[in-house]
């Protein structure tokens, strides 16, 4: 990779959340971090303090001599720190004014502003982390429940890397046996002995990618959360449903049958895992405009759904709608809610089993708070049943742009297997084998394109 001249630049952000609190952060990185602090901080000499301390001191504007704030700054020397370059973080009374002020100083005296992701960024260059520790980095700041943390903790430790990096390693030993075989042929049979060992290795590893995809579709919940789609049609109690699974009350709840007009998307917490629930207008024909574009949107989160909450009134008998609602959500992973049992029931529960061909069938109370429980634990169990690997040790694939690679990495040896099979000759099998171990370099950064970082450390916040 060629550097450009700006690529190591002294950097600096604010490291804290935009806005008042108690303490704001401004963080710098680079060759004249200390440089740059020395300038506009009076207090202890900068050069004298030792590494990874922090001291009491203030902000001067050294153009005027003005006083700007009272702080406590830390000092950290390279290369043992988050970006492996010097870092000075100036911790500053929270208000939006002095933290701006100390950053605008910082940038005069010689930093210039950090990109989204810059810190991380050099973290990833500078060797310290690999890309996909990089990525959890993001994954933890954003994680939804306990459980999102916990996968995104275990991938910054370097298990995911640990384990890509390993079977790196095998494939590359293979291709260098392979080489020395080609080349140094000791036997006559060669080609017999060079197939056999391309053979087992790419099973093995195939066999080891296939195990680590197994985790994948948990694991996407776990960072992405599960769409789950609240459908139904007007009034039988979708958006107390969405109130109860948020232990809050975010939508808009009345007696009037088209209460909710557009699609509310809020994260709910359901045990652990975490539901991207989408509230829905019912689904009715309607003349009302408004009403029909969120009608329209209604019928749109059905199809972008991993799982479906159909909610009945058990309290009327099934409607035509009810029946359409039902065929338009047949073939999605789907829970029927039976809601409004606190009142006499007129729904036929056989009727509902026939035609949902015996679902997921919940019996609720919105009102009373009745069923809920078994509903949470109906689809944490739905989706966390079998052993969900939830210990620290365990190694999960989170996130999409791993999965694809490991797809196509699978398919790769495949590709490896299919070719010995049919008498390919060694050279053009080392091809696919060879494209198999880029493909798994791309999940760590061993190899990669600039664009490919630029675009995913733009994704972070600004400052971390
Ligand atoms: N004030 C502050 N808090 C913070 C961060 C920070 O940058 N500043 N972090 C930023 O996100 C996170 C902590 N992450 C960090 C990761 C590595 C190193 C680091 O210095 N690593 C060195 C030396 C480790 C050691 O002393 O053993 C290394 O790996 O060589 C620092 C912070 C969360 N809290
Ligand atoms: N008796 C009874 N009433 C309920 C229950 N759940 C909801 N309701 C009431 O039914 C009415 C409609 O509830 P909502 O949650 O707004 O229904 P909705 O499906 O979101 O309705 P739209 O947004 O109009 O499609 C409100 O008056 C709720 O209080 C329940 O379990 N039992
Ligand atoms: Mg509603």
């Amino acid at each position: 990779m060629v550097l450009t001249t700006t690529e190591f630049d002294t950097i600096a952000a604010i490291s804290t959340p935009p806005g008042e609190g108690g303490i704001s952060i401004v963080r710098i990185s680079g060759e004249e971090a200390l440089d740059v602090a020395k300038k506009i901080y009076r207090g202890k000499s900068l050069d004298k303090v030792a590494s990874n301390t922090i001291n009491y001191g203030h902000i001067i504007d050294p153009s005027t001599g003005q006083e700007i704030d009272e702080v406590m700054l830390s000092v950290m020397r390279a290369p043992h720190t988050y970006t492996k370059e010097d870092i000075i973080e100036i911790n500053c009374h929270g208000g939006i004014v002095a933290t701006n002020r100390i950053l605008q100083l910082v940038i005069s005296n010689g930093a210039r502003m950090a990109e989204p992701g810059e810190f991380t960024k050099r973290a990833f260059l500078n060797g310290r982390i690999d890309l996909s520790q990089s990525e959890a980095v993001m994954d933890l700041i954003e994680a939804k429940t306990d459980r999102s943390m916990k996968a995104a903790i275990n991938q910054l430790d370097g298990n995911l890397s640990h384990l890509i990096k390993h079977l790196r390693k095998d494939i590359l030993d293979v291709l260098a046996q392979v080489e020395v075989n080609i080349d140094y042929p000791e036997y006559d049979d060669v080609e017999t002995m060079t197939s056999k060992l391309l053979r087992e290795k790419a099973t093995d590893v195939h066999k080891r990618i296939v195990q680590l995809l197994q985790t994948a579709k948990q694991g996407k919940i776990l960072r992405d959360g599960l769409a789950t789609s609240i459908i139904g049609r007007p009034n039988v109690g979708k958006s107390s449903l969405l109130n109860h699974l948020l232990h809050e009350d975010k939508a808009i709840v009345t007696d009037v049958p088209g209460t909710t007009r557009d699609v509310l998307e809020e994260y709910a917490n359901v045990q652990g895992v975490p539901l991207k629930l989408v509230d829905t207008a019912g689904i009715r024909d309607t003349t009302d405009k408004v009403e029909k574009i969120g009608v329209d949107r209604s019928r749109k989160a059905i199809a972008s759904a991993d799982l479906i909450l159909l909610v009945l009134n058990a309290s009327e008998e099934l409607t035509d709608e009810d029946r359409q609602l039902i065929k338009a959500t047949n073939g999605k992973q789907r829970i029927v809610v039976l809601n409004k049992t606190d009142l006499p029931i007129k729904l036929k529960l056989n009727e509902i089993k026939q035609l949902t061909h015996a679902d997921h069938i919940i019996s609720t109370s919105a009102i009373k708070s009745d069923g809920l429980k078994e509903l949470e634990k109906l689809i944490s169990k739905m989706f966390f049943d079998e052993g969900i690997s939830s210990s620290q040790n365990d190694v999960m694939v989170t996130n999409a742009r791993h999965i694809g690679l490991l797809n196509q990495a699978k398919q790769a040896l495949e590709d490896v297997i299919k070719g010995l099979d049919t008498g390919m000759p060694v050279d053009l099998v080392q091809i696919d084998m060879t494209r198999c171990w880029d493909l798994l370099g791309e999940i760590t950064g061993d190899s990669y394109q600039d664009e490919l970082i630029d675009q995913l450390f733009s994704q972070f916040c600004l400052g971390k």
